[in-house]
């Protein structure tokens, strides 16, 4: 296939990620504080640590949801109207079998294979929101760390428009190759490559490999407003979208109840935000993400593709946990003409 055969393939997007079983608990500040953990952040930790976190939850309130970033984008893409290929590892576990039903349950093609040779159990996202609606996440990776160039299905990626590699897959070096691979293949393959930076750690930890990715492999690239000015070392969110300007030809750079800004082309335009009551803000850039990409993968403006992950993501800040229930897509001729 060619690049010239796009509107051809017969998935939108083919995702890759850390594939994470979210416990969800809404916790007061004192929680997070006394527990010593990154507010706001994503911390990895072992299951002894994850564990001691849960047992001092209230089990009664916690609910588990399939998760992982690269997953729930991949969710919203599918709820919009799109159709999408998902690749994360899990073990034969509870968690793991819980995970596969849930994802196919939304509409996401996902097989890769349980892990059969590993004791690691499926990776695991608590995630504690505070009362002023942030969330602190606490991840054990388990078994997605084993996701290996070896699992990529270059079969399945043939038939995709875009691939989708989050950048929390840069934490453990079988996953990293994974993403390589993908975009290795992507390359050879025609099919266009969108890259999440994740975090803004992450785009400190590994600063020379993700400007690396950008200017060999990206074709889009989703990031926050902290993680720009990580990548840029810039505090001016005005100069780090020049910067973006000079390098990618299409990113979209969040800005929390904002919106976002469209790099592309050389300009840069502001799409704003829906202002809504935000009481849980995970996976809203997930979210956000899983919109433009359902958007650019079919026929809308990147405006528009822009305004629609807004809006999803607005949704999704409203309800606790990083995901809506069930198709948005009949929302979407009015949202964009708004
Ligand atoms: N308080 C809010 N009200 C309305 N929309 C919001 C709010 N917070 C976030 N959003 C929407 O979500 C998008 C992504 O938010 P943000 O820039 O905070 O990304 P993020 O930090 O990656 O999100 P997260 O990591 O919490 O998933 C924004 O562009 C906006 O559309
Ligand atoms: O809120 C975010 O930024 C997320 O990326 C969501 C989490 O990564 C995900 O749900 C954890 O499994």
């Amino acid at each position: 296939m060619t690049e010239n055969n796009q509107d051809s393939r017969s998935v939108d997007v083919f995702g890759v990620g850390n594939a994470l079983v979210d416990i969800l608990a809404l916790v007061q500040d004192e929680f997070v504080l006394d527990h010593g953990l990154n507010r706001g952040g994503m911390t990895l930790m072992n299951s002894e640590t994850q564990g001691g976190i849960l047992h001092d939850l209230e089990h009664n309130s916690l609910q588990m949801r399939s998760g992982g970033s690269a997953a729930n984008t991949m969710i919203g893409l599918a709820q919009s109207g799109g159709k999408a290929y998902y690749s994360g590892k899990v073990a034969k576990d509870t968690n793991g079998e819980f995970y596969r039903q849930d994802l196919l349950a939304a509409g996401i093609d996902f097989n890769v294979h349980p892990a059969a040779e590993s004791n690691e159990p499926t990776g695991t996202c608590v995630v504690l929101t505070t009362p002023d609606a942030e969330r602190t996440m606490c991840t054990n990776l388990g078994v997605s760390t084993t996701l290996a160039a070896s699992d990529i299905d270059v079969d399945r990626l043939a038939h995709c428009k875009y691939s989708y590699v989050e950048g929390y897959l840069w934490d453990a070096p079988d996953p990293r190759k994974a993403s390589i691979e993908t975009m290795e293949q992507s390359k050879r393959l025609g099919v266009k490559v969108a890259f999440t930076f994740s975090d803004g750690f992450l785009v400190d930890r590994f600063a020379d490999d993700f400007h690396k990715v950008v200017s060999e492999y990206c074709d889009v690239i989703f990031c926050n407003a902290d993680e720009v000015r990580s990548f840029f070392k810039e505090e001016s969110l005005e100069e780090c979208a020049r910067k973006m300007s000079e390098i990618s030809d299409l990113a979209f750079i969040t800005n929390g109840e904002k919106g976002c800004m469209v790099v592309e082309n050389k300009q840069i335009v502001d799409v704003a935000g829906f202002p809504v009551k935000a009481i849980d803000t995970v996976g809203a850039g997930d979210a956000f993400a899983g919109g433009v990409l359902f958007g650019i993968t079919n026929g809308l403006s990147s405006a528009q593709a822009a305004r629609w992950g807004n809006f999803l993501a607005s949704s999704v800040v409203q309800i606790h946990g990083p995901r809506l229930e069930g198709s948005q897509a009949h929302l979407l001729s009015e949202v964009i003409s708004g």
